[in-house]
């Protein structure tokens, strides 16, 4: 994931390939609160790992329930229904997952027992009135903490003897359908035993240590909800009933008005259970295949652990993006999107059934060959952000024209000149985030700035590293940074890219592997050797990670730091074949979204293209000295005068060989850090960075 400040995408010129996405998170929180309320063990695979999910887990945690995760497999041993009694009052932090608060706020009011939801302070914007509403009628016991209608919560434990369920529940549909899901989720809480009644949770007389069943004198009775007003996102409805059943549950549907929990309904595990990918993180790649194209003979995005047989509504994507000219082919559990009709075709739909995956319509429409409007989508004000006003902000920054009203948004296509570099604010929204980055396939070719990337945590952390899996740019940036022995390119090199998310190549450590395996090799960096120390730098099992360098799979990471590695680094780097072996694989390292490369050569050599390039240099006295502390730090005892010795040997021959010898590009920048901290490199570079960039400010 990426957790930078902000992440720069640069124009894109094409995608193909193959992506697997993450779990769905609606189907994810669903699942996972059933399998607490079931008894029994659940073991769910392919469970989406995400800011949403770990929150609810967190709470199932607190509530008793046994988790044991191995990879994206999770076992759930649930409570059975029922809650330890007495307990002391429990605060839940629910972030900002309305599929974990709405669902909790009616399971917990059920379940006896107190306790306080709270989350962050959008969570604290989005209504829950009408859903504390419906439960209040039928006898639960909510107050709020904060503003009327909103989170924060505090529950405390219902007489389930007293609870109003001869009547319908009345819920608002037309707010949010997670009202009605939540109701749908809790309520067989109530109608499971057919037991006598047992008055509250906390005051009868359960098995010690247990609280009772649930019931109450409506036990063995229909528990029957009625939806007021024109119920929303039905297909998010759809999930819900049809995960109830694979938990037991056989809700009677009439219309989407009028729902049924059978009396003796009770919660039952189906032992194992599949997440299907996310149909709403599709989306993204859906639009990608509509959009983009490929290199030739690899003109598509398939997708993996999705179908257009989902039970997810988003699916339902599908039918807008070929409306919009998609191609889109499917089968179990996978999706083929290319690009048909181009530009793509304006749409005017009601995006009522799909009103997370339509916001990426939004984004499609700027390469439509007219305005595009989607309605109905009220719901859009009262998610993450309002999205409604997000998108339209966002989309005019990039230069869009942007109508908008209370339940819709159109979106006018913008030509070639029209393109604007923007920075994307995200509004905490991953979202946003995600189909904005598909505004970097503009013809114009300007980047696009995405603002705290990290809110795709949300739902699909992964997102940038999957889009970057698949897509090519026109060009993908490179920091050079070049200069002697110890000046702190290393330093410098490794936290620029950090701060940028970029990767990062240490050349330098190529040199020292390859020094390091010649010894091994008993061979030495003359003339003779050189062909055999070159073909030992061509095959290099090298591999990086975490911060270590691994030679065949062994830790060298401390083993090629040493002086006298990087004399045998300097040695093996005169050698032209050494260095030709080198080539492509330093190369290989600029990948998406940018790299940062420091060494000797990345600037006037390896990439001369590169968009920046600075030559890093510091008094031998300085560096000497530096290096010393390094070494002294890590244990390894040496002098100040054999270290300034040894490192001006090495400056000298890197500087005077024949090929790539050590000197500044023509158009590098130099920076002297004999007196500046690293903090101020640091900004030295970023500053020259963003000079280079076309973003305003946000
Ligand atoms: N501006 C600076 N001020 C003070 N110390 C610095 C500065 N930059 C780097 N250093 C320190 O100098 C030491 C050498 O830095 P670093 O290893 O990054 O240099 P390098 O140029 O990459 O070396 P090499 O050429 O051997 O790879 C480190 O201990 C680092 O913390
Ligand atoms: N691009 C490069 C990088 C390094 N070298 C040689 O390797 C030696 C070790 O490099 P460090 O940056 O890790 O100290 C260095 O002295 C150079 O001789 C190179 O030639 N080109």
């Amino acid at each position: 994931m990426f957790s930078t400040a902000f992440l720069d995408i640069p124009a894109l010129a094409g995608a193909s390939g193959t992506v697997r996405l993450p779990g769905s998170k609606s189907i994810s929180n669903r699942v996972l609160l059933l399998a607490a309320l079931a008894s029994g063990t659940t073991t769910v695979h392919d469970l989406l790992d995400s800011d949403d999910t770990r929150v609810m887990l967190d709470a199932l945690r607190a509530l008793g329930c046994g988790i044991d995760a191995a990879g994206s497999t999770l076992r759930i041993t649930g409570i059975g229904g029922q809650l330890k009694p007495n307990g002391p009052l429990l605060p839940l932090f629910l972030g900002n997952a309305g599929t974990a608060m709405r669902p909790l706020t009616a399971a917990l009011s059920l379940l006896g027992g107190e306790f306080e939801l709270s989350g962050v302070p959008r969570m604290h914007e989005r209504p829950i009135g009408d859903l504390v509403d419906a439960l209040t009628q039928l006898g639960c016991h909510i107050d709020y903490l904060g503003n009327p209608g909103f989170p924060p919560l505090r529950i405390r434990p219902a007489d389930h003897g007293t609870l109003a369920l001869d009547t319908p529940i009345r819920v608002r549909g037309d707010v949010s359908s997670q009202f009605l899901t939540a109701l749908l989720l809790a309520l067989p809480l109530a109608a499971g035993s057919a037991a006598p009644t047992l008055g509250t949770g906390v005051s009868s007389l359960p098995p010690e240590g247990v609280a009772p069943p649930r019931g109450g004198p409506s036990a063995g009775r229909d528990i029957v909800i009625e939806v007021v007003g024109e119920l929303i996102s039905k297909p998010y409805i759809e999930i819900t009933l049809n995960l109830l059943a694979r938990f037991g549950i056989a809700v009677r549907r009439e219309g989407w008005e009028r729902f049924t929990i059978p009396a003796g309904s009770r919660y039952s595990s189906p032992g194992d259970i599949h997440v299907e990918a996310d149909a709403s993180s599709a989306s993204y790649f859906i639009a990608l295949g509509a959009i983009a194209t490929g290199a030739p003979g690899q003109n598509s995005i398939r997708i993996e652990g999705v179908g257009a047989d989902s039970i997810q509504g988003d699916i339902r994507f599908i039918e807008a993006a070929r409306q919009m000219g998609a191609q889109v082919d499917s089968g179990p559990n996978w999706l083929e999107v290319r690009r048909g009709a181009w530009p793509l075709k304006a749409i005017d739909l009601d995006a009522n059934h799909i009103p997370d995956a339509a916001m990426t319509l939004a984004v499609m429409a700027l390469y439509a060959d007219g305005p595009s409007t989607l309605r109905n989508i009220a719901s859009w004000r009262v998610k993450e952000t309002d999205r409604i006003d997000a998108m339209a902000n966002e989309l005019r920054k990039l230069g869009a024209t942007v109508e908008s009203g209370p339940d819709f948004i159109r979106v006018h296509p913008l030509a070639q000149a029209g393109w604007l570099p923007a920075s994307i604010r995200t509004y905490d929204d991953h979202r946003v985030a995600m189909c904005f980055s598909l505004a970097a396939f503009n013809p114009a070719r300007v980047p696009v700035r995405i603002l705290e990337p990290h809110c795709v945590a949300k739902t699909f952390p992964d997102y940038f590293e999957t889009l970057f899996s698949v897509a090519e740019a026109f060009e993908v940036p490179v920091i050079c940074i070049d200069g002697p022995t110890a000046s702190g390119k290393g330093t410098l090199a490794a936290e620029v890219a950090r701060l940028l998310g970029y990767h990062y190549l240490d050349s330098g450590s190529l040199y020292r592997v390859t020094g390091l395996a010649m010894r091994r090799a008993g061979l030495s960096a003359d003339p003779q050797h050189e062909a055999q120390v070159a073909a030992l730098a061509a095959a290099l099992p090298l591999h990086f990670t975490e911060g270590k360098v691994l030679l065949a799979g062994e830790d060298v990471s401390d083993e090629i730091r040493t002086e006298a590695a990087g004399m045998d680094a300097s040695r093996v780097s005169t050698l032209p074949a050494v260095r030709a072996a080198l080539l492509a694989l330093q190369q290989r390292f600029r990948q998406l979204p940018g790299l940062v490369a420091d060494g000797r050569d990345m600037g006037t050599v390896i990439f001369p293209d590169a968009a920046l390039k600075v030559f890093l240099t510091a008094s031998a006295a300085q560096r000497a000295e530096r290096r010393h502390k390094q070494l002294i730090s890590k244990g390894i005892s040496t002098t100040l005068d054999s270290l300034r010795s040894d490192l001006e040997a090495r400056d000298a021959r890197d500087s005077s060989r024949s090929v790539a010898p050590l000197k500044p590009a023509q158009d590098a920048r130099h920076l002297d850090n004999s007196q500046l901290s690293i903090e101020q490199s640091i900004d030295q570079v970023l500053n020259w960075w963003q000079e280079k960039q076309p973003f305003k400010p946000a």
